[in-house]
């Protein structure tokens, strides 16, 4: 059978969104390009082809834009497309798949494992020692107007919006912590940081039915937002100079304002990746809690060793997400955690993204999430 196109005469140029070593951020010609998706040729067995309708921008695409790197291993080293939070719509499938066919909408798994190595073949393959995951270089991303993805990490989202299916990556990195954390009804736990993963953290622990929730930031209008959100949690500037400013004073204002019944955090699901807010965390946490660490940051950071020691504090750490996306669809479906769109402060198309960047970028602009649409 031949490999069906749905809109064999809509199809507009393929383009992408690139950054490059020079810390160039631009919109270009990619791959398939239009000619390709209409021929019959394209797709290897398992694929589709699927036209991108809406992409979330990562702190981590920023990252490689403007620092070119994440650690030691992730470095731009070439012409490099960006994006991995995305959602679209089904335009071809290769004969072979039956699980989707065109004109599906669905939420694409930036994840591609090899499903032969140990971490795959034991349910972790966020650790796969071949993994491809798009935009992490040099693996190319999302951001372009059609992609070749494996069938299998294209999830159907049925009549849920295409923002809400981009909006699907964030929050499977809060399912995962939320999951590895073993969060539970009545835990007092303690969020640092109010940038989108801190944020759909709180909406997950929330509907987890974690009671008190305190989130923390440096930025007022990031805990204003999270108030917005979920009205019940607590928010705490944290300052970032003068006396108090040591993670040690803050932990003691957040656990006397905050758990002064003596009920001190849980756990604590760290969202900077920042060594002195870690620390907080810590400081903070009850003898026997969990520091739960998400944020990434420098290659050494300094902790509070002895505060671990003496309160046997749990300290782990999370890297990207497996097996989330089908729990984070029926999530966002069933309500349960509120109306996650709130998270998008702006969109901007797919030719205006050097804009959207610079949108996020700019810590004026007050952005949440950012979105690029392609209509
Ligand atoms: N582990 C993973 O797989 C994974 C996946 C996605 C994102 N991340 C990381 O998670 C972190 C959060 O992502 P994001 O998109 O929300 O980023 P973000 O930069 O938008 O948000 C971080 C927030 O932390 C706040 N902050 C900075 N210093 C602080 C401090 N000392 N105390 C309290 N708040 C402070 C900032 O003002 C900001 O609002 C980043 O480090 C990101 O790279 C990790
Ligand atoms: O959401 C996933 C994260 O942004 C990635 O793991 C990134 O931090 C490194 O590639
Ligand atoms: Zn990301
Ligand atoms: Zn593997």
């Amino acid at each position: 059978m031949a490999q069906q196109t749905a809109q064999q005469t809509a199809l507009k140029p393929n383009v992408g969104v690139y950054t490059n070593p020079g810390h160039r951020l631009y919109v270009g010609d990619t791959s398939p390009s239009a000619q390709e998706v209409g021929s019959e040729h394209l797709l290897q067995p398992g694929e589709v082809v699927v036209e991108m309708k809406a992409t979330g921008i990562c702190g981590s695409d920023i990252h490689f834009w403007q620092h070119g790197r994440i650690g030691p291993t992730m470095v731009v080293e070439d012409e490099h497309i960006l994006g991995h939070e995305s959602s679209g719509v089904v335009v071809k499938v290769h004969p072979g798949v039956t699980s989707l066919k065109p004109g599906d909408r669905v939420a694409l798994e930036p994840t591609i494992p090899c499903m032969k190595c140990v971490p795959c073949l034991t349910g972790r393959y966020n650790g796969c020692e071949d993994v491809l995951f798009r935009s992490t270089p040099p693996v190319p991303g999302f951001l372009r107007r059609y992609i070749v993805h494996p069938a299998q990490w294209c999830f159907k989202i049925g009549d849920l919006s295409y923002e809400e299916g981009a909006l699907l990556e964030p929050i499977s990195v809060a399912l995962a912590g939320i999951q590895r954390a073993q969060l539970k009804l009545g835990d007092s736990l303690l969020i640092c940081g109010a940038g989108p993963i801190g944020l759909v953290s709180l909406l997950c622990a929330h509907a987890a039915g974690a009671t008190p929730i305190v989130i923390t930031d440096i930025d007022a209008s990031r805990l204003e937002f999270a108030k917005k959100l979920v009205p019940s949690v607590n928010t705490f500037l944290v300052p970032v100079d003068g006396p108090d400013a040591t993670p040690e004073n803050i932990a003691t204002v957040i656990k006397s304002s905050f758990f002064a019944d003596g009920s001190y955090p849980d756990v604590s699901i760290e969202c900077t990746g920042v060594a002195s807010s870690i620390a907080t965390a810590v400081y903070a946490s009850r003898f026997g809690g969990l520091v739960f660490v998400i944020g990434v940051g420098r290659d050494m950071v300094e902790l509070p060793f002895m505060a671990c020691s003496v309160k046997e504090v749990d300290l782990k750490f999370q890297y990207r997400y497996a097996n989330q996306w089908p729990k984070a669809i029926k999530l966002v479906k069933s309500g349960l955690l509120g109306d996650v769109k709130k998270l998008v402060s702006h969109t901007f198309t797919l030719e205006e993204s050097v804009k959207a960047f610079e949108t996020v970028k700019d810590r004026a602009s007050k952005s949440i999430k950012v979105m690029i649409t392609n209509e």
